[in-house]
């Protein structure tokens, strides 16, 4: 099952909708026939003088005919739009439905730019495939045979001229649209998916690439992304009008024809001259609602392209997703259990975490300490459910994590990571993330907490925390976590970028707060450890050591030696307590 099919789903789900754009299409293309057709027929009686109520009579139709075309043309608009909006809104629910569970293993792999044109362009793509792809053949058939029947009451010949032209109009007009356009939309979605990610490079990293000079570099190439997409729209746009021009030849074509042999077929006293300009018209009128015929291939290529991207983005299938129901209490200290817990990246070659076990008791405080990259942070996404461990079992509360909901999960922890986001808006605005309540005071008492006096809630936070300096985000990450009230503390190197004696006066407050809670602290510095309950030594993504301080400096095995190291570099002097 792939894009399209869910698209298919969906659009049954509207048929109330489409139904009534199908109408309205067919009752707007009749009109317009019978518009121009007894407008021309209007016009060649004029010429034999008729009765005054004839004229009126057919006056008064072609008015008529043209009010319902305009009325039910907006009805198809109106309906048409209603239900392609709805389709896409469903699409877009149902690709986002997807797309989340598989974050952040899914930003980690695609790249982001490319990401961006896929959730944004190749979704709205979409759209062309009901209003460009489906819906104008059914229309343009219902209104051509019926226009036909219409004709053939007249001559044969000539409503057999137009089935001819309609052939070539719906099937080998496109059929030569086709030819080629199989490449051509690909290429402007890889030219567009190219450039996306280009700007998102270059924005991203913008100080870097001038720092090292690259950034003239990279401005070609986003010039040359430019260009290599304008170039293969330009083809596109040409292929359309190809196929725009040759339709307008067949009705030309036809009409001319039809001019042709209704001359004959008069001459030759099968049909009355009154009627020639009626079925000039009507092959006219006929042949532009066809139009649309012209550009289908096209839309369809470039839908079932964007349908591709999209499925390759995020695989679809027919099994739901699990939502476990099991609700991690929020009124003590939650007790977290690690056995035998291993963790692979996808595309790594080797495990991020190998095994690993690990008790921590409610309302205790646990350290988790080791070289980098040893598979600490890891071990934080996984008791947040932002990744599944390939082995082994995590056991919340004595409940299996598989059976808990994560928005309890995530609503119960205190977070704190190594990056913390900061949207665009005020420091007020960053600070209540969670929607929580707080009076402006409150807010400023935990802003003193985290020892941002000097900060006003209304100062602006640009795009990504740009305006803040590294110690800022981590407290004003600390402070939305003292805020969100939760009894699980997960922190990943909160201070890293503090100095000693602010991080010993935030970290006080914190310890404050927590008092009963469980706490999980990853940190680099081994300083103020002694009153932790737990402290887990972590290499290579096993756990080598845990125990006390006490335990670990009496065994005088890694975590003492790093100790040792330490005590060297910074002194005696330097060491304090990092519990209150
Ligand atoms: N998103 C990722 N994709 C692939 N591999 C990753 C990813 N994140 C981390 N790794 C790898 O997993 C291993 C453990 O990384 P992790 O971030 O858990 O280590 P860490 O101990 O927290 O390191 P640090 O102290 O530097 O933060 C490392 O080898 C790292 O390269």
């Amino acid at each position: 099952m792939n894009e399209l099919t869910l698209l298919t789903k969906a659009m049954i789900q509207e048929r109330k909708d489409i139904i009534l754009s199908i109408l309205g299409g067919f009752i707007a293309g009749i009109a317009g026939v019978f518009l121009f057709s007894a407008s021309g027929y209007l016009i060649s009686q004029t010429v034999f003088a008729p009765p005054l109520y004839t004229l009126i009579v057919l006056t008064s139709l072609v008015k008529m005919l043209g009010l319902v075309r305009a009325a039910s043309r907006y009805g198809e608009r109106l309906y048409s739009h209603r239900a392609t909006f709805s389709v896409l809104s469903r699409l877009r629910t149902s690709f986002f439905g997807r797309l989340i569970p598989l974050a952040p293993g899914i930003l980690n792999k695609k790249r982001s730019g490319d990401l961006l044109a896929r959730i944004v362009g190749d979704v709205e793509s979409l759209q062309h495939y009901f209003l460009r792809v489906v819906y104008p053949p059914i229309v343009v058939v219902i209104v051509f045979l019926a226009t036909v029947l219409f004709t053939s009451s007249f001559s044969f010949w000539i409503a057999g001229l137009f089935v001819l032209g309609m052939l070539v109009a719906a099937l080998i007009v496109p059929g030569i649209v086709l030819i080629g356009q199989r490449k051509i939309q690909g290429l402007v979605r890889q030219e567009r998916a190219a450039l996306s990610t280009e700007v998102a490079e270059v924005l991203y990293g913008f100080r870097d690439l001038k720092v090292y000079g690259q950034l003239k570099k990279r401005e070609k190439q986003l010039e040359h992304a430019s260009a290599a997409l304008a170039a293969r729209q330009q083809r596109a746009a040409g292929h359309l009008l190809l196929g725009q021009t040759m339709h307008a030849f067949v009705t030309f074509f036809i009409s001319w024809g039809v001019l042709a042999s209704g001359a004959y077929l008069i001459r030759d006293g099968q049909l009355a001259g009154v009627f020639l300009a009626m079925l000039v018209m009507t092959s006219l009128t006929v042949f532009e609602e066809a139009a649309a015929m012209a550009t289908l291939p096209a839309y369809k290529q470039d839908s079932e392209y964007a349908a591709k991207r999209l499925a390759e983005t995020v695989p679809t299938s027919d099994v739901q997703p699990s939502h476990p129901s099991g609700v991690l209490s929020a009124e003590h200290g939650v007790s977290i259990e690690l056995s035998g817990v291993s963790f692979q990246y996808e595309d790594e070659w080797r495990p991020a975490l190998k095994d690993v076990s690990l008790r921590i008791s409610p309302g205790s405080k646990t350290a988790i300490v080791g070289p980098s990259g040893s598979g600490k942070s890891t071990m934080i996404e996984l008791l947040l459910k932002l990744r599944a461990p390939s082995e082994g079992d995590i056991r919340l509360n004595g409940r299996s994590a598989k059976e808990v909901d994560e928005t309890s999960i995530w609503q119960t922890a205190n977070v704190v990571l190594q990056q913390n986001h900061f949207f665009r808006g005020t420091i007020r605005e960053n600070l209540l993330l969670d929607g929580g309540e707080y009076t402006d005071a409150e807010l400023y008492a935990m802003l003193a907490k985290v020892q941002l006096t000097n900060m006003s809630l209304d100062d602006a936070v640009y795009e990504k925390g740009e305006n803040l300096s590294d110690g800022e985000k981590q407290r004003l990450a600390l402070a939305r976590a003292m805020l969100h009230k939760g009894r699980l503390w997960l922190l990943d190197e909160p201070t890293s970028s503090l100095d000693y004696v602010t991080e010993q006066r935030v970290m006080k407050h914190l310890y404050e707060q927590a008092t009963g809670d469980t706490l999980l602290l990853i940190c680099h510095r081994l300083i103020g450890l002694e009153g932790m309950d737990q402290i887990v030594v972590m290499d290579d993504g096993m756990v080598i050591e845990k125990g006390s301080y006490a335990d670990l400096m009496e065994q005088k095995g890694y975590f003492f030696k790093m100790k040792q190291i330490e005590r060297q570099m910074v002194g005696e002097a330097g060491e304090q307590k990092r519990m209150p």
